[in-house]
Order: C-alpha cells, then structure tokens, then sequence
C-alpha cells in the first residue's frame, strides 16, 4: 500500500511538473547566488545603508527603473544582509516594505510603519488600525521607532503614487527635529518613473537630501541566466531545451523585464500541469505569455467601474479598426455612445468621460497625450492603449456586464 492510498481522492497530490513551485512566485526573495547582472547596484545599495550596521543613519536613496528591473529585489535583499550584520554588533535594524499603490495616504503609511516596527512591551504603546488621526499616528510611530530599533529602513515601493510628500519629509527628519533621540531612519524610495522627483513639492525637495540609481532592463541573455537560477522549481527533464530561450527572448520584446520571463515559466509549467502534459513545451510558453499580459492587464483595471471599462472597450473597437493607434477624446466618446446603449448603461457626459480617460491614464492602461497647448487641452486630449487590443477586450470581456458585446462581435 502506498502512503497515498488512504488520502481523499478529491485532491492530487503529486506534483508532475514542479518540484517547487514557490522559487518562482513574486513573493519569493531569492538568495544573493541567484541574483544575476546586478553587482553594481546591490553594491551602491549597500553603501546608503551601510552606516545602519553601526546603528547610525543611513542615506537615502532613489531607485529608479522600468517594471521588473530588480528594484525591490536589490531593495530587499540588502537590507536583510544590513539586519544579519548589524545583528551581530546588536544593533537592532528593522524595515517597513510598504506598497505605496495600496497604502498612499499619510496616515495609512505612518501607521503600517509603526506597526511593523512596534513591540509594545519595549514601546509601551499599541498602534490600533484605526480610531487614531495622523498626528497621534506619527506620536505612536517615534515612540516605537524610539524604543523598539536602532534603525528603521523604509523602504517605499511605487513612491510616485504618495498622495502628499509630506510624509516623506516628516520620515527623513525626524532625527533632526527630535521627534526621535536613541534611532535613525533611512528611506528607499522606488519608481518606475524616473522624473518623478520633478513633481516633488519644494519643501520636501530642500529638505530630503538622498542619492539616486537608476536600473537598466535586462538583455535577453541575462534574463536566460535568471530564468536558470530557478530551473530548480521543475522537475528533472521537465523544461523543453526551447523553453527557457523562448520564454527570455519573450519577456524581452518591450523591455527586459524579469517579472514577466518568471511569470511566464510559471504559467507556462501551470498549463502544463493543467493538460497532464509531462513535458513544458514552447506551445506552453506561448499560450504562457498571452495569460501573463491579460493578467496584468486584468490586475490594472479590477479596480474601475463598469462604465470605464465601456470607455476602454470603445477605444479598443477603435484601435482594431483603424491603422491608426490614438484617438481624440470626441471620437471615443461617439463609439462609448453606442457601446454604453448596446450595454443598457446610462450615458455619461463627454466631460465626465474625459475624466475617466484621465485616471485610466494616471493608472498606465492608456497613454494620453495634448494636442497643443492652452485652454481645453483636455477636451482636445489623444489617447492609445498601452496594451494589445486582442488582449484588452479579452479581459474586458470577463465582466459579466460586457459579456453582451462579445455575442454580438
Ligand atoms: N537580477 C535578478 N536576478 C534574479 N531575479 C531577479 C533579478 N531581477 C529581478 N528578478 C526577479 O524578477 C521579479 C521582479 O523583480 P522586482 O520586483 O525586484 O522588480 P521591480 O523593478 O521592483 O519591478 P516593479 O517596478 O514592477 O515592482 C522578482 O521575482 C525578482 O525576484
């Protein structure tokens, strides 16, 4: 009798494809022998946050970087190896990972901060999840930061997406206006675009001194080497010889991106596995690839309204119908016309749909360009997808309240 015999036959419980899958999610830190191309970076990132192993206060640092560049990874890993250091020193070195597309408000950031830091038996304080206001917010934070850490490194992933800088000027001073006596703080600030310290407000440029870095994309062959680096999360044999090759030269069609090549090998064993195939096949990575963009596509507009997403579907009748790729707000709005009547919805204004092409283009769904200058540049606004038409109206299509539009195609 195998070990498996008396288990419930409803599950499997084997795993033909991966040996483990895990090495190839997002949240997976891999180890410094398996981080590829990025000695440069790692080392300027570890000079900022040196002086953190002697318990003082480190620089901070700007990182900036395409989508997949190994920004929060080099983030991440070198202030783990600045905690097992200073450790030994006793020297205590805590960090905050905040997602500032989650968390964008001050008060939301102050608290999590706080929280991640704070040990109430050594602060004397509780952080609760709400009922505070930001200023008793920041008083609970100092007073953990105080007695719990000698540094604090936060590090501030997707910055540009901070409602208000303030924040960040209250964190990099906070030693110097004595908020905070016995520890120091230190800021990593992440984006993806790399003038956004342009639309920093005056105070917190004067104020906030830091270096900054900039990542380059990966070339195809250092996404090959990446991808190797995890070859272990499959089984022996498994991976086609083409697999790898395919799946890196995919991901570097736009911009070497490494989160994309990861996801794309990991849907790619995912189909695999879901056909009973016992083999990953470059059939797999191509049907990988396709899922991958919708999914991220799909991650981008899950949030918006209904009536978005018939805004959205409009420019994609659009632009498949067209050999041009941008559109005027005017045009847009005569197809959302229809589309909102096909879908029984009521008819927004056209003032209203501008709006809406705004925040999807602050989201980075679509790119919205001015025709000239001046008043009404907003009326007078083009816009293009950003993402393949097939690809956009395929995860529009999920909605249940647009499933109409794909019977009538
Ligand atoms: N040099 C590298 N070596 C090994 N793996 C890498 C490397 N760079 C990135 N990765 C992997 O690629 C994925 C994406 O990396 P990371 O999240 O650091 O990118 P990012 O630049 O912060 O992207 P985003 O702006 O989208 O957050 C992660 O799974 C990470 O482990």
């Amino acid at each position: 009798m195998s070990a498996n015999d008396d288990r419930d036959p409803l599950f499997r419980y084997d795993d033909p494809v991966f040996a483990d899958e895990r090495l190839l999610e997002i949240t997976h830190l891999p180890g410094p022998d398996r981080i590829v191309g990025r000695d440069e970076q790692m080392q300027r990132v570890a000079d900022a946050l040196n002086p953190a192993i002697f318990g003082s206060e480190p620089n901070h640092l700007f990182i900036f970087g395409k989508t997949g560049t190994g920004k929060s990874l080099i983030s991440r890993s070198v202030t783990k190896r600045v905690i097992s250091e200073a450790k030994r020193d006793d020297i205590t070195v805590k960090y905050a990972f905040i997602d500032c597309g989650e968390q964008n408000t001050e008060a939301s950031i102050v608290k999590t901060i706080a929280q991640l830091v704070n040990e109430p038996k050594k602060s004397g304080v509780s952080v609760p999840d709400r009922g505070l206001g930001t200023g008793d917010y920041y008083k609970r934070l100092w007073q953990a930061v105080d007695h719990c850490t000698d540094v604090t490194i936060v590090i501030l992933d997707e910055i540009d997406m901070l409602e208000d800088d303030e924040v960040l000027r209250k964190l990099s001073r906070a030693g110097e206006n004595r908020r905070i006596s016995d520890s120091s703080i230190g800021i990593i600030g992440i984006s993806n675009k790399i003038d956004f310290p342009d639309h920093l407000s005056e105070r917190v440029k004067s104020s906030l001194s830091r270096d900054e870095l900039v990542f380059s994309p990966y070339d195809a062959n250092q996404l090959v080497e990446i991808l190797e680096k995890r070859r272990d999360a499959f089984h022996d044999g498994v991976l086609s010889g083409d697999v790898i090759p395919l799946t890196a030269a995919l991901a570097a069609q736009e911009h070497g991106d490494a989160r994309k090549a990861i996801d794309i090998l990991r849907n790619a064993g995912r189909i695999a596995k879901k056909q009973s195939a016992s083999r990953v096949t470059a059939e797999h990575v191509r049907d990988a690839k396709e899922k991958t963009e919708a999914d991220r596509f799909n991650e981008l507009i899950e949030g918006s309204p209904q009536q978005a997403k018939a805004i959205l579907y409009s420019l994609t009748l659009l632009t498949e119908n067209s050999t041009e790729k941008e559109f005027p707000t005017k045009i847009i709005y005569n197809q959302y016309k229809e589309v909102a009547r096909r879908l029984d919805f009521d008819v927004l204004s056209e003032r209203r749909v501008q709006e809406i092409l705004q925040e999807q283009n602050f989201l980075n769904v679509i790119q919205s360009e001015r025709e000239g200058r001046g008043r009404g540049r907003g009326a007078h606004a083009k816009h293009r997808l950003l993402e393949n038409p097939s690809i956009v109206k395929k995860v529009l299509l999920r909605d249940s309240r647009l499933a109409p539009l794909e019977e009538e195609s």
